[in-house]
């Protein structure tokens, strides 16, 4: 046993050692929540209390596995094993394969990934013969997801006039039909989509008492990170499973809430207090991740939100340097910004590339970045953009498995029953499918049962259909009898899939192949791995469940050297020592979704904090004069968060008193309509000095009649001064445009212009003689 307590402070031991009864540890972001968690766990299991009786909550696996790893250095491994720790949608999968069954699922069943999802609801659309502008399959899937996490079920929707007036009036009166077949689709093939393993295993819960006291009895020490971002179907989840023996101990921050448009409720935590007795309240000030001047600048953002609890975050760690703030003219050009600067830090500082992040708002920004780091040689991993598991030739792969275990399972069956073709045409596929919907039952049990069934189809084609048949249930007889990657080898050779990537002979189906291989050397260290763990197997179902489950940030990467890139709301509990938050312009963060109300800014605001509170050493915002958005080229504003950091935290490393400062007139109190006319009201001053790093447009004016050598460092200046980023130049065919880009050298010198008749072309400079303009 390690004298694991002494690694806490007195404000963090007294939640750990709590004892009994319900408590809630609500502090500020880096003050050791999760430290508090983990030791917790560690705690209560050295007093005794079974590893079977405790159940943590976390908010990604990769979270949960550090957990486990930290807690089994204090316990022991074996002990450690036992825990039920995971996110919300992991753990209550696990129980919905015991128990699901109650509600008439397979122990079996698949779990529908968005993707699936989205699929079938886009298939649900064109049968019912609806337009596809109007009923468009993201939105009805959001909309969908967003009732179940709200219980609504179909019939509750159907027995609420208001809900189904506002579909009505967003013209999309027979959404809850889409709803009502889109659920009898899922249950007929034995599936769950990801809202359904929340709202089933409420459903679980509420209608078979024996089952619930079953898991309350189970779960005597319930545990929850992040508790300010659970939504109403796991709040009630929670409360259900706590409610015998009230042992819930949750930790949250009241400032770090971002997922309200997932449905997650910050009052849960504001609600805490009501929901159980005698609740106990702790809360930790001091924090152990950032400088003096990270977490200054990061409570001087948050104090601009009305709604919030009182907090004050402190810590003695050293002041560090100021939050770098960074403007650019295009968003390629801060991408070389943050590359450049991360080189310069690694070449100074002897730094290692994970040790590093870079966050945005949404996940379309990264590209800019990810050119600039390829372009120096730095590497990098994007979190959160298409997994592994999305690849199409690795799904095709699982939908087979997915087959074997459920045949019923209509994507899966869907996506592979001619791929790769074996003659079974699309029209074939919508008769099955309109039988399967006449009778009640999954495609495969029609198939199954052909030759009873009076079909338009001919025998030729019934026959492929059989053969198919006949493969899968071959496929799971032999699943009975060997591994989970003895199995899924046979089914890539036997299927003829690696054979029609192998057929290509082109790199890319080179490169589908060796993905294939990748997905079955992981199956193997899956089973390998699985022998290990308490209540597993290693069967094909858990590995299917595993993969569902999974999204990039779980992988294990540690002895990985990366650059991070990742969207902030990802980044929620990480740190890391250098951290670039990019895109600090109005209309991208705050984003333009969520100007409209007061708390959709204030979710915003929150965001930010979240995102500067990630820096332990070092934080640099970066924004761009001018962006692709949509499309288009457009004028970008400085956002309004920056100029609500204290001004003595922040150093400038681009003039701001040019005409371009990110000071604004903005009225902070204007909500609902900021006047943006404000923001270009700032005036120029005089004397402007001449900006070393990308010049704005009235700069650029001055810098044609200025000497060469007075250029950005990023641009090599040309014979010709006036051909820079950003500067407007006349082509004698194309016309007029915008430089966004120049690159190469000598004869090679390249400009990447948009043209204002529409279209980026990026022309050889020594021949495409183009013409300054002055009047820009
Ligand atoms: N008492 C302590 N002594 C030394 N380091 C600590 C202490 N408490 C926490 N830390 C360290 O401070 C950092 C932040 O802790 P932790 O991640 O638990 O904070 P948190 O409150 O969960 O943050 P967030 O709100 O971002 O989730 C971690 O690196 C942790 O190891
Ligand atoms: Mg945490």
């Amino acid at each position: 046993m390690s004298n694991f307590i002494d690694e806490l402070n007195d404000a963090q031991r007294a939640p750990v050692l709590h004892k009994d009864g319900p408590l809630m540890v609500i502090a500020g972001a880096g003050s050791g929540k999760t430290r508090v968690l983990t030791y917790r766990i560690a705690h209560l299991m050295e007093q005794g209390v079974d590893s079977f009786n405790i159940l943590a909550l976390t908010f990604t696996n990769k979270a949960a596995r550090e957990m486990k790893k930290r807690i089994a250095t204090i316990v022991g491994n074996s002990e450690a094993k036992n825990l039920w720790m995971g996110t919300f949608h992991s753990v209550f999968a696990k129980l919905l394969r015991f128990d699901g069954d109650k509600l008439g699922y397979p122990s079996n069943f698949t779990i529908y990934d968005t993707q699936d999802s989205q699929r079938l609801i886009a298939a649900i659309i064109k049968e019912m013969g609806l337009d596809k502008d109007i009923y468009k399959y993201k939105q009805v899937q959001n909309r969908i997801s967003s009732y179940k996490n709200s219980l609504i079920t179909v019939k509750a929707y159907f027995q609420n006039p208001e809900l189904m007036e506002a579909d009505a009036m967003a013209k999309r009166p027979r959404l809850g039909e889409i709803y009502q077949n889109y659920v009898d689709r899922c249950f007929k093939a034995g599936a769950m989509d990801f809202d359904d393993l929340l709202l089933r295993t409420n459903e679980l819960l509420t209608r078979f008492p024996e089952v619930l006291m079953k898991y309350q009895d189970r779960f005597r020490y319930i545990l929850v990170d992040e508790y300010q971002d659970t939504n109403h179907s796991q709040y009630l989840i929670v409360k259900a499973l706590s409610d015998r023996y009230q042992n819930i101990c949750v930790v949250g921050d009241d400032a770090q809430s971002i997922y309200s448009f997932r449905g997650a409720n910050i009052s849960n935590i504001l609600n805490f207090q009501r929901d159980y007795d005698n609740v106990a309240v702790y809360r930790l000030e001091q924090n152990y991740r950032s400088t003096k001047n990270i977490v200054n600048a990061a409570n001087s953002i948050i104090a601009n939100n009305k709604n919030q609890l009182e907090k004050n975050v402190w810590t003695s760690n050293d002041d560090g340097g100021l939050i770098k703030i960074h403007r650019s003219v295009t968003d390629a050009e801060e991408g070389r910004y943050v590359a450049g600067s991360i080189f310069e830090s690694k070449m100074q500082n002897q730094m290692q590339n994970g040790e590093f992040a870079v966050l945005y708002r949404t996940n379309s920004q990264s590209r800019a970045i990810e050119d600039a780091l390829r372009k120096r040689d730095i590497p990098y991993r994007i979190y959160g953009g298409l997994s592994f598991y999305q690849r199409k030739e690795i799904k095709d792969v699982l939908a087979y498995l997915r087959l074997v275990i459920n045949p019923k399972d209509e994507e899966a069956l869907k996506r592979v029953i001619n791929f790769p073709t074996r003659g079974i045409g699309q029209t074939t596929i919508d008769k099955l499918v309109v039988a399967a919907n006449h009778y009640g039952r999954s495609i495969y049990e029609v198939m199954e049962h052909l030759d009873k069934l009076n079909m338009n189809i001919n025998a030729g084609t019934k026959r492929k259909l059989a053969d198919f048949v006949t493969m899968i249930k071959s496929f799971q007889i032999m699943n009975e009898g060997s591994d989970a990657f003895v199995l899924a080898e046979h089914v890539a050779k036997k299927t003829g899939l690696l054979l029609e990537f192998k057929k290509d002979g082109t790199p890319e189906g080179i490169a589908k192949m060796e993905n294939i291989e990748e997905l079955l050397n992981g199956i193997k260290d899956f089973v390998e791995g699985q022998k290990e763990v308490a209540d597993a197997t290693g069967s094909l179902t858990e590995f299917l469940e595993d993969v569902a489950l999974a999204t990039d940030m779980d992988k294990d990467i540690e002895d990985d050297d990366r650059v991070a890139l990742m969207t902030i709301h990802l980044a929620k509990g990480l740190e890391f020592p250098y951290v670039y938050i990019v895109g600090m312009e109005e209309d991208l963060f705050p984003s333009a979704m969520s100007m409209n109300t007061r708390s959709e800014l204030e979710e915003e605001r929150r965001l930010f904090y979240v995102a500067l509170t990630r820096a332990e050493k070092q934080a640099f915002l970066t924004y761009t004069q001018n962006r692709y958005r949509w499309g288009k080229l457009i004028d970008a504003e400085p956002s309004r968060f920056l100029e609500e950091i204290e001004e003595k935290y922040v150093e400038n490393l681009t003039p701001v008193n040019d005409g371009y400062r990110y000071k604004s007139t903005i009225d902070k109190n204007i909500f609902g309509e900021v006047d943006k006319s404000k923001l270009r009201q700032v005036k120029p001053s005089n004397g402007t000095p001449p900006s070393v790093q990308g010049p704005n447009e009235n700069q650029l004016r001055k810098l044609r009649k200025l000497k060469p050598e007075i250029s950005s460092p990023t641009q090599p200046m040309d014979l010709d001064p006036g051909l820079v980023t950003g500067a407007r130049v006349n082509h004698t065919r194309f016309g007029r445009g915008k430089i966004l880009n120049i690159e190469g050298a000598g004869n090679d010198r390249k400009a990447e212009i948009h043209f204002d008749q529409g279209g980026i072309k990026k022309l050889l400079l020594r021949f495409a003689k183009l013409e300054v303009l002055d009047n820009a």
